[in-house]
């Protein structure tokens, strides 16, 4: 069925090949129009079938290497892309200010119809060769453009609608240009937004590296946004005048004196150097513009070259730049769909192979982790135990790109002595036991990577205070030593108790729990997800790839209240496909394990009645494996430690 806008724009079309020198009345937008006036004054043909222009191999290898990091920026941000819209026939592509394709994701079904044929690796797409179309006509504005069907001057191309956003440098050039493609029909609507966002992120990322000498800044009028698309970035030379801004900080600074060369005192009620010195201090600030608005300020990256502080008492922790650039992040797999929610933000992949996330509450989680990990503030992330909050730490150091270890520990573990020579390292022979060479400790393992602190809520007092002071300065003194050393290390830590409570009952600290409250997450327990039945596919086949499950039983599993969560999920599953006959489980078999486990918190008094020489026995056969125990015996690796701790306090 022909739309009725395609009928218009073929209208368009006829009275054009009719002769008239402008385009007719009625056209979708003034972008459009003004294109095809430009394609009609340099004599383009728009009924001829043209061929487009390609680049020969050297040229294009010789373009791609100009384009270094807005490429490799590029190109991560395409493979998110393809993530969010897969399997709707799109085809991606980053071109450069010439408009040379340089890099492309196609699907398949784009590319094998025939319609996107022209559309290659080298091909060129200015407005003169191609008349207007979205590559071209983004290049010409410099705006974002939408073109749709029979929009495009080329009749060639009337089938195909695109969405194209370029992308600005530090300095407003434009060095590239962001452009999705699809058949007219099978368009969407948050296509445009998508790319836009995706052309924002390749912004901010080369805007942060090309000032990485410089001090970074997020700005916001509200401090939960500071992590996020939304904010804008700053960057200011050692004396404190304006680098480079994006576009978003120019719209939230509207009626500021903003543009490059103007003075932070100027835009702000504060004098530069002592910004920076409280800023070194408390990571985040809440300001006031110079025509009296309050504007939160949170450091992307603080060079040690700026301004050291005349503050007595604060403390200097120069950052280095943040890790390795996004296109060298692992590879994903993905369950997520970005079908029919309204754009958020900022989108980001599933980076994690069997991390199910279908979940709109799950997905939004994502995006926070995805936005905070690029300001490298720490996270918190809270649910109840084996809600997949390590999962979802796994995925925030994947989505950061750092390339650092990640390194993950459990602060019920070890007593308060041992746990901070463990967490701060120690020298050698600093106590009875210490290893000879002494021991850099797991923050300084964690360096240039991530560090998760699991189950915060059982960190001793005593190491509360010990950790406030590495946030404030990200340096490490380990236990008996002198002297410090500088780390950089995203911290994230996961919890499932009320920590607000823990604070009221004074066993945890007000002022840490606030300092790693800036960015939290809520991941849903396993009730209320959306996705369950996703995640119980994916659970059964972790067990055994050639299980099956039935809807049925899908659905008799979906009524239980899994207050053990995942966990509790794949103990189920795998007592009912030892249960059942075949390796498909069916609803009888759910019923048949189901009960035996009602109240769903039956896995714990199973353990608290002869549980500890349980978990020992379980210990002991899985090669002194918490995380196996912990799967084996349907509870979270906390409550096996303590049993463990209990353990060894009775020998
Ligand atoms: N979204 C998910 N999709 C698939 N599997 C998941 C998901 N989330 C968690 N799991 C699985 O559930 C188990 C528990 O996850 P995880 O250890 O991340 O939870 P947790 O919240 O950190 O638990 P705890 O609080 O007990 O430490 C793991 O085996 C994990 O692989």
């Amino acid at each position: 069925m022909i739309e009725p806008h395609q009928r218009q724009m073929a209208h368009a079309h006829a009275v054009m090949a009719r002769g008239s020198a402008m385009p007719p009345d009625g056209m979708p937008s003034a972008d459009i129009l003004d294109s095809w006036v430009r394609c009609m004054q340099t004599g383009l043909d728009a009924r001829a079938t043209t061929s487009i222009e390609v680049v020969e191999a050297a040229d294009l290898a010789e373009r791609r290497e100009r384009a270094g990091v807005t490429r490799r920026l590029a190109r991560a941000e395409l493979e998110t892309l393809a993530q969010q819209i897969a399997g709707s026939n799109f085809l991606l592509a980053f071109a450069d200010q010439e408009g040379v394709i340089l890099d492309l994701y196609a699907d398949n079904r784009f590319t094998m119809n025939g319609r996107g044929a022209g559309i290659v690796a080298g091909s060129c797409w200015t407005e003169a060769l191609c008349g207007t179309n979205g590559l071209g006509t983004a290049l010409a504005t410099g705006r974002s453009v939408a073109v749709t069907g029979l929009e495009h001057y080329l009749l060639q191309l009337g089938e195909i609608s695109c969405t194209a956003a370029p992308v600005r440098d530090a300095l407003g050039d434009i060095v590239g240009v962001l452009d999705a493609s699809s058949y007219f029909e099978s368009r969407q609507r948050h296509t445009q937004a998508l790319v836009q966002m995706a052309a924002t992120h390749i912004e901010n990322g080369l805007l942060v590296h090309q000032m990485r000498a410089r001090l970074v800044l997020a700005v916001h009028p509200r401090p939960e946004f500071i992590g996020t698309l939304s904010a804008g970035l700053l960057a200011f030379d050692t004396e404190g005048r304006v680098c480079a801004f994006n576009s978003r900080a120019a719209s939230l600074l509207t009626g500021l004196e903003l543009a490059r060369g103007s003075a932070f005192d100027l835009l702000f009620d504060e004098p530069f150097e002592r910004f920076v010195a409280k800023l070194r201090h408390s990571g985040q600030l809440r300001l006031r513009d110079a025509l009296g608005s309050i504007v939160y300020a949170a450091p992307v990256h603080l060079p040690a070259s700026h301004p050291v502080p005349r503050v007595p008492g604060l403390v200097v922790h120069p950052t280095r730049a943040r890790g390795a650039p996004a296109h060298e992040r692992p590879a994903r797999t993905s369950h997520a769909t970005a079908d029919s929610v309204d754009p958020p933000p900022a989108f980001v992949a599933n980076f994690v192979a069997g991390f199910v996330a279908d979940d709109p509450a799950v997905r939004a989680a994502m995006r926070t982790v995805a936005s905070a990990v690029r300001l490298r503030v720490p996270i918190l992330i809270h649910g109840e135990t084996g809600t997949g909050k390590e999962l979802l730490a796994h995925h925030a150091h994947a989505v950061s790109g750092r390339q650092g270890e990640f390194v993950a520990v459990n602060c019920g573990a070890l007593p308060a002595e041992l746990f901070e020579a463990e967490l701060f390292g120690y020298a050698g022979g600093s106590f009875t036991g210490a290893r000879r060479e002494g021991s850099a400790g797991l923050i300084a393992r964690a360096d240039g990577g991530t560090l998760l602190l699991d189950e915060l809520g059982e960190l001793p007092l005593a190491l509360q205070a010990a950790l406030l002071r590495f946030l404030d300065d990200q340096r490490v003194r380990p236990v008996g030593s002198t002297t410090t050393r500088q780390v950089d290390v995203q911290l994230l830590a996961a919890t499932h108790v009320d920590l607000e409570a823990e604070v009221q009952a004074r066993r945890f600290r007000a002022d840490l729990l606030y300092r790693l409250d800036t960015v939290r997450v809520d991941l849903p327990p396993l009730r209320r997800r959306s996705d369950f039945g996703a995640i119980a596919h994916t659970v059964l086949q972790a067990i055994d790839r050639s299980a099956r499950i039935g809807d049925d039983a899908i659905a008799a599993l979906s009524q239980h209240a899994w207050s053990g969560n995942m966990r509790e999920l794949r103990s189920v599953l795998t007592r009912a496909l030892l249960a059942c006959e075949s390796s498909r489980i069916e609803r009888a078999d759910i019923e048949q394990v189901l009960p035996a486990l009602a109240p769903s918190a039956a896995p714990i008094s199973v353990l608290q009645q002869g549980a500890l020489a349980q978990v020992l026995r379980e210990f002991e056969r899985t090669g002194h494996s918490v995380s196996q125990t912990s799967r084996n015996l349907g509870v979270s690796r906390t409550t096996v430690y303590r049993y463990l701790r209990e353990g060894s306090a009775a020998r």
